[in-house]
Parts: C-alpha cells; sequence; structure tokens
C-alpha cells in the first residue's frame, strides 16, 4: 500500500458564495483570482498532496454521495487514473505535460478517469474554485472541461491527477492517447472514462490528447459558467 502523508491534513475551509462570487463565469473567476498574474510564472509540478488535499476540498462540497471519486481511501488504493508510467514534467510553450516513461503498445490503456471531478452544478464548482489555493484554482480554470456522461448528462470535469496536464495535439504532433471504440467496449465507462494508446508510443514521447473528441463545446452555459 502506498504511504501517502495523508496523516498531516491541511484544513480545509470552503468558502460560501457572496453577492459578489455567485454568479461568476470561468472567465469571471479568472479575473477575480487574477490568474494573469499567477501564469506570469511557471507553475510548479503538483505533488501528490497537493492533488489528495484538492480530492478533499471537492468531497467535502459535493459530499462522499455524489462524488464521482469515491472517498479518502480509494486515494489510498488508486493513487491517480495511470495504467503506465509516466513523468510529468515542464513541456514549453506549453506549460506542463505528460511524458510516457515506457515504451506503450496502440489499443493499450494509457489514463482512465478514477481521479476525476465531476461537478453537477455551477456553485459547487465556484465554491471549489473559491476554497483551494488560488494557483491551483487558476490550474483548475484551464484544465477544467464539459463532458457528457455515458447517460447522456453534462458534468463540468476536472482532473485531479497528472492527467490534468495532458496538451492538445497539433497538425504536426497528433493526439496520440484517446477513444478507441472498439477497445473501451471492453472497460467500464467506455470511452468517456477510459484513454487508450492510439498509436504506439516511444518512452519519452509526449502524450498528447484531442480536447474535441471529448469536451462538449459550449457546455459551460449549461452550468450558468
Ligand atoms: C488541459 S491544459 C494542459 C496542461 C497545461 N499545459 C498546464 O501546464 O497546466 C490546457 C492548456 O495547456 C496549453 N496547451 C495545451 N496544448 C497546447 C499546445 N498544443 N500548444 C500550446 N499550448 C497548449 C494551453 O494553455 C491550454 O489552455
Amino acid at each position: 500500500m502506498l504511504n501517502i502523508s495523508v496523516q498531516k491534513k491541511d484544513p480545509i475551509v470552503i468558502q460560501e458564495l457572496t453577492q459578489e462570487t455567485k454568479h461568476l463565469t470561468n472567465n469571471g473567476l479568472w479575473k477575480y483570482l487574477q490568474c494573469e498574474e499567477i501564469f506570469a510564472s511557471e507553475r510548479p509540478i503538483h505533488s501528490i498532496d497537493t492533488w489528495i488535499h484538492a480530492r478533499r476540498v471537492y468531497r467535502q462540497i459535493v459530499g462522499n454521495e455524489q462524488s464521482s471519486i469515491g472517498t479518502e481511501e480509494d486515494d489510498i488504493v488508486d493513487i491517480d487514473g495511470f495504467q503506465v508510467a509516466h513523468e510529468a514534467k515542464q513541456a514549453p510553450p506549453k506549460g506542463r505535460g505528460i511524458f510516457a516513461a515506457q515504451d506503450i503498445k496502440k489499443g493499450e490503456l494509457i489514463w482512465s478517469t478514477k481521479k476525476t471531478i465531476r461537478f453537477s452544478d455551477g456553485d459547487s464548482y465556484r465554491k471549489f474554485n473559491l476554497s483551494v489555493e488560488r494557483g491551483f484554482a487558476c490550474d483548475v480554470l484551464q484544465w477544467s472541461y464539459v463532458q457528457r456522461l455515458e447517460n447522456g448528462e453534462l458534468r463540468v470535469s476536472t482532473d485531479l491527477d497528472d492527467g490534468a496536464l495532458c496538451n492538445g495535439g497539433g497538425s504536426s504532433h497528433k493526439a496520440n492517447m484517446g477513444c478507441d471504440k472498439e477497445i473501451a467496449k471492453n472497460y467500464n465507462g467506455g470511452c468517456v472514462e477510459n484513454y487508450f494508446a492510439l498509436t504506439n508510443i516511444k518512452e519519452g514521447d509526449e502524450l498528447l490528447c484531442a480536447y474535441g473528441s471529448f469536451a462538449v463545446s459550449g457546455g459551460w452555459k449549461e452550468f450558468t459558467l
């Protein structure tokens, strides 16, 4: 079992929404938290303690019943959603990125959404961003996306592990991690919850995603965000 230092728990203070914060959109939160200033310097690679703290804040806001990442005990069983060895590091000019730390065969499961927090309402998402450390909240604002679940419902989603650092593929370096519909049939949650190697990947290659394949553009307005 992994020895996570969950014993030295940082206190959690949930910020209730105020007149000033209760209608903030994603852009509004960005301005309110002065995220331009945060992103003027290099952002850190987050430690497991930071991820675990953020997961605790989430559970405190939505409750264990509504939690998409289970309970605190689940953080000890599965530390993150990676099924392969990976490394998170700076990937200028894109910010941080994730890299394969082993060769990965086409079709292999790379990562699943075990640590992806899902919000069914805008207020919980606002509270979350106002209750975590300011720099981390700015990270969350640029990582988060709206996704349609298998049951058709939309959720504001944030990956609370290094999966959040997946940069987007472009024309020269195409996405190499994403949905393989055939293989996904064998996995709970299908392509909504599981991301596979779309090609053979070599150790050291950056893992790249196709945001358009899972993020619902225009989904934010459903949450008044
Ligand atoms: C989901 S985050 C990826 C992780 C991000 N690099 C970080 O350090 O937090 C998405 C953000 O990463 C950056 N990004 C992702 N793909 C990129 C690319 N192909 N070129 C430049 N920037 C990219 C953009 O700032 C984008 O808003």
